[in-house]
C-alpha cells in the first residue's frame, strides 16, 4: 500500500512538473530594454538591454536596422546603464553606468548587489563610434553633451564638472552655493542654464563664463524648476511652485498644489507669469510621468501637460499672449512625450484607440503642430510606448510588446505605417512561447469604484484552481494586457505568466491611486495613510477571484511589491480568512514617518483624527487578526522603502511570537539589480505560494 501510495505521489509530482513548460528562470530570461534614444542625423537608434543582468548598448542605423553591441560588460553585477545620447556630430555615444536611478534617495551613489569587497561607482563612459573604443572618462552623473560635441557637462557632488571629449582631465565648471537639479546647455553652447535647489526655495541661473557672474532668471522665494532654453535661446520657460513651509493645513483634506508658467528675457533675467494653473484639485500639479512636461515647440509655441479636464492631456500656448489650446481630448492619458527633431511634432503613449480594451494598453500617438490634430499611429492588441523621433521626421522608434513577446524596440515609418522590430534574436532561443492571454475583468468594489484587472489562466488542470492576487506598487503605475514598459512590472508579468503555468488562477488588480483611469482614480480621497480605501479594491479582487467558478474560495493567496507589499500586508491583517497566504515583498508598514502630522508648536486642526486614521490604516494595527502564512522579503540597500519597515515588523512578529518566513538580499535595492537576486525573489515567491496553496 504504501509503495502505491509512494509511487501515487511521485506520479503526481512528475505530472506537475511535466505539465510545466517552463521554468522561472526561462521565464524571467527576457532582454529588457531602456534608454531609447536617436542621433541627430542618419536614423541611428541607440538602446540599454538588459540580458539576464548583462547590461549592455546596441545601436542600428537605417535602412536595416540590424542590432549592433557597441560594449561588452559581461558580469551579473547589478550595474545599471542610464543617460544614454549620441553627440551632435554622431561620432561617439555618451552613458552613465552605476548607481541606482529608480530610487528616491541616494540614486547617484554606487549601488553592489554582487557584495564586491569595493563598492562600484557612479561614472561616466564614452564609446566610439569610428573605432569601438569604450572607455570610462570620469565619476560623475547626468551627463549632457555639448552642441559642438566637445565638451561633456555633468553633475558631481550637485555641482557642475566639464570634461573635453578629447583627452582631458574633468574639472569643476563653476562654484555656486546650493544643489543642483538639472541644466542645459543654450542652444549656441557658449551657456548653461541651471536649476539650483537651495531648500526653502529654488533659483534658474545662467552660467555664461569666469568673468560674468551668474546671471539669475526671476529670483525669488518661490520654488523654479524645469527651466527650458528657446529654441533661438533668447528666452527661458520655466514652472513656478511656491516655496516655503506652509501653515499646517488639515491633512486629511485634499487641497490644490498651485503652478505656474513663466518666461523670461535669457539676457535680462527678467520676465512674468504667462499661464496659472486652475485653481482646482485637477488643476493641481501633474503627477503622471515627466510632470509638468514644458517643451519649447516650433513657431515658439510652448507645450505642455496638465490633468485639469480629468486626464492627463498636452496643451500648447503663446508664450507671450498667453492663452492655452488643448491638444490631446479625451478619456485616455497621454504619457512619455517626445518631440520631433525639428520640433513640429509631438509624440506619446495613450491608453487609447479603435478597441475598448485600449485603456489597458499603450499606443503610440501624435499631434502634429502645424495642424494641432492628433492621429493614433499604432493600435492592435499589442503594447506600444515610449516613442522618439528618428532624425528625417518620418519615423519613431519604440518599444513594443504583446501579451506573448516582451518588449524589444521597433520602428515605425510615418508614411507607410510600416513597423520594423528590432533584435529579435535577443530573446533567448528557450524563451517560452505559449504564455496566456491576459483577460480584461472589470468588477466593482464595495463602496462602487470601478476596477479594472488582468486574469492569468492556463487553460485546462483542475476544476477548481488556487487563485492570488498581484497588488502592484507606486501606486501611481496601471498593469496592462501584455508585458509592461517599465523593467520592475515586467518582471511581475513574468512571475504572474509562471504561477498560472504552475495551475494558479492570478488576478492583477489595478487598484484606485493607480493611473490611466482619470484624476479621481488616481488622487482617490481617504487613501494610503488617510483611511486606506484602495484596500477595498484589494478586497474586491480577493472576493471576485474566489466567487469563479473554477476558483477554490478556501485557497486565495496574495503577493505584491513595495506599495503592493504595503497592501498584502493589510490584506493579512485585515482579511486572514480571505487571503489564506501572502508574500509581502519590501513592503511599507509604518505609516507616520510619511505624514507631517507636527511641525513645531503648530498641529493641524485634524491632527489627533488624522493620527488614529494613519494608525488604522498601517497593517500594524492588525497583527492580531494576521494569522495567514506571510514570507517577508526585502533588499537591504533597498533606496525606495527602507529595510527598516521589514526589519522592524518582523521584530512585531517575533515579539508576539507570530510565524513567518524570511529572504533577505544583502546589498541590492527595491529593484533586485543582480538577475541572480531577481530569481531567487521570483522563485521564493512562487514556491511559498505553492507550498501553501498548490500542494495536492
Ligand atoms: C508610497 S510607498 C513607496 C512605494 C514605492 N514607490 C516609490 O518608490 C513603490 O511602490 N516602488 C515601485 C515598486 C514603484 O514605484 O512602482
Amino acid at each position: 500500500m504504501k509503495k502505491i501510495l509512494f509511487f501515487l505521489i511521485l506520479m503526481g509530482l512528475f505530472y506537475e512538473v511535466i505539465s510545466q513548460s517552463f521554468t522561472i528562470e526561462q521565464i524571467s530570461s527576457y532582454p529588457f530594454p531602456s534608454e531609447l534614444t536617436t542621433s541627430q542625423t542618419g536614423n541611428s537608434i541607440a538602446w540599454a538591454m538588459n540580458e539576464q543582468g548583462l547590461r549592455n548598448i546596441y545601436i542600428s542605423q537605417e535602412p536595416e536596422y540590424a542590432p549592433k553591441n557597441i560594449t561588452s560588460f559581461d558580469k551579473d553585477d547589478g550595474q545599471e546603464i542610464t543617460s544614454l545620447q549620441f553627440s551632435n556630430d554622431g561620432k561617439f555615444i555618451v552613458f552613465v553606468r552605476g548607481g541606482e536611478h529608480g530610487s528616491n534617495w541616494n540614486y547617484d551613489a554606487g549601488i553592489n548587489p554582487a557584495s564586491e569587497t569595493n563598492i562600484p561607482k557612479v561614472a561616466i563612459w564614452k564609446v566610439s563610434l569610428e573605432n569601438g573604443k569604450a572607455e570610462m572618462l570620469t565619476e560623475g552623473d547626468n551627463p549632457i553633451i555639448s552642441p559642438d560635441s566637445k565638451t561633456i557637462a555633468f553633475l558631481k557632488n550637485r555641482q557642475i564638472w566639464t570634461i573635453p571629449v578629447a583627452e582631458g582631465k574633468a574639472s569643476q565648471h563653476f562654484e555656486v552655493k546650493g544643489s543642483i537639479n538639472s541644466f542645459q546647455w543654450s542652444p549656441d553652447g557658449k551657456q548653461i542654464l541651471f536649476e539650483l535647489n537651495r531648500g526653502t526655495h529654488s533659483l534658474i541661473g545662467i552660467y555664461s563664463d569666469h568673468d560674468r557672474p551668474i546671471q539669475w532668471i526671476e529670483p525669488s522665494f518661490q520654488r523654479d524648476v524645469s527651466p527650458k532654453w528657446s529654441l533661438d535661446g533668447k528666452m527661458i520657460a520655466f514652472v513656478r511652485l511656491p516655496g516655503g513651509k506652509s501653515e499646517p493645513h488639515p491633512i486629511l483634506e485634499q487641497r490644490h498644489s498651485p503652478w505656474e508658467i513663466w518666461v523670461a528675457d535669457a539676457a535680462s533675467g527678467s520676465g512674468s507669469s504667462r499661464w496659472k494653473s486652475p485653481e482646482t484639485l485637477m488643476g493641481s500639479v501633474p503627477t503622471t510621468h515627466g510632470r509638468f512636461n514644458l517643451h519649447w515647440a516650433a513657431e515658439n509655441q510652448l507645450v505642455y501637460l496638465s490633468y485639469e479636464d480629468g486626464w492627463p492631456h498636452l496643451y500648447t500656448m503663446d508664450p507671450f499672449s498667453g492663452p492655452s489650446k488643448q491638444l490631446t481630448k479625451g478619456q485616455f492619458m497621454v504619457e512619455h512625450i517626445n518631440l520631433s527633431h525639428d520640433k513640429s511634432k509631438i509624440f506619446f503613449s495613450a491608453n487609447t484607440g479603435s478597441d475598448k480594451l485600449d485603456i489597458d494598453r499603450r499606443h503610440i500617438g501624435m499631434v502634429n503642430l502645424k495642424d494641432d490634430q492628433m492621429v493614433m499611429l499604432t493600435e492592435g492588441e499589442g503594447i506600444e510606448a515610449i516613442p522618439v523621433a528618428l532624425s528625417d521626421n518620418q519615423k519613431i522608434a519604440f518599444f513594443s510588446a504583446t501579451s506573448q513577446r516582451p518588449m524589444l524596440p521597433a520602428i515605425l515609418d510615418i508614411p507607410t505605417k510600416e513597423i520594423k522590430l528590432i533584435a529579435t534574436d535577443l530573446i533567448p532561443s528557450d524563451f517560452p512561447d505559449n504564455l496566456v492571454v491576459p483577460k480584461q475583468v472589470i468588477f466593482k468594489s464595495s463602496d462602487g469604484m470601478v476596477i479594472h484587472g488582468q486574469i492569468f489562466e492556463k487553460p485546462g488542470g483542475s476544476s477548481k484552481k488556487p487563485g492570488v492576487v498581484f497588488v502592484h506598487g507606486g501606486p501611481q503605475r496601471q498593469m496592462l494586457l501584455g508585458w509592461h514598459y517599465g523593467d520592475y512590472y515586467s518582471n511581475t508579468y513574468a512571475v504572474n505568466q509562471y504561477l498560472a503555468e504552475m495551475g494558479f488562477v492570478v488576478l492583477s488588480v489595478n487598484f484606485r491611486l493607480g493611473i490611466g483611469y482619470g484624476y479621481e482614480f488616481h488622487k482617490a480621497p481617504r487613501t494610503y495613510w488617510q483611511g486606506a480605501e484602495e484596500y477595498l479594491d484589494v478586497k474586491a479582487a480577493g472576493e471576485y477571484l474566489a466567487s469563479l467558478e473554477n476558483v477554490d474560495e478556501n485557497r486565495i493567496g496574495i503577493y505584491g511589491g513595495s506599495y503592493g507589499g504595503y497592501l498584502t500586508a493589510l490584506a493579512l491583517g485585515k482579511d486572514s480568512g480571505l487571503f489564506k497566504v501572502g508574500v509581502d515583498i519590501h513592503g511599507v508598514h509604518e505609516l507616520s514617518s510619511r505624514l507631517k502630522l507636527q511641525d513645531g508648536f503648530e498641529q493641524a486642526p485634524d491632527y489627533t483624527k488624522a493620527l488614529k486614521i494613519a494608525w488604522l490604516s498601517s497593517p500594524l494595527a492588525y497583527l492580531d487578526t494576521w494569522t495567514s502564512p506571510v514570507l517577508f522579503i526585502h533588499g537591504d540597500d533597498d533606496r525606495n522603502v527602507q529595510v527598516s519597515q521589514t526589519t522592524d515588523l518582523i521584530r512585531r512578529f517575533d515579539e508576539k511570537k507570530k510565524p513567518y518566513e524570511y529572504l533577505i538580499i544583502p546589498d541590492d535595492s527595491h529593484h533586485w539589480m543582480k538577475h541572480s537576486n531577481l530569481i531567487k525573489v521570483n522563485k521564493e515567491t512562487a514556491e511559498f505560494l505553492n507550498k501553501h496553496l498548490n500542494q495536492k
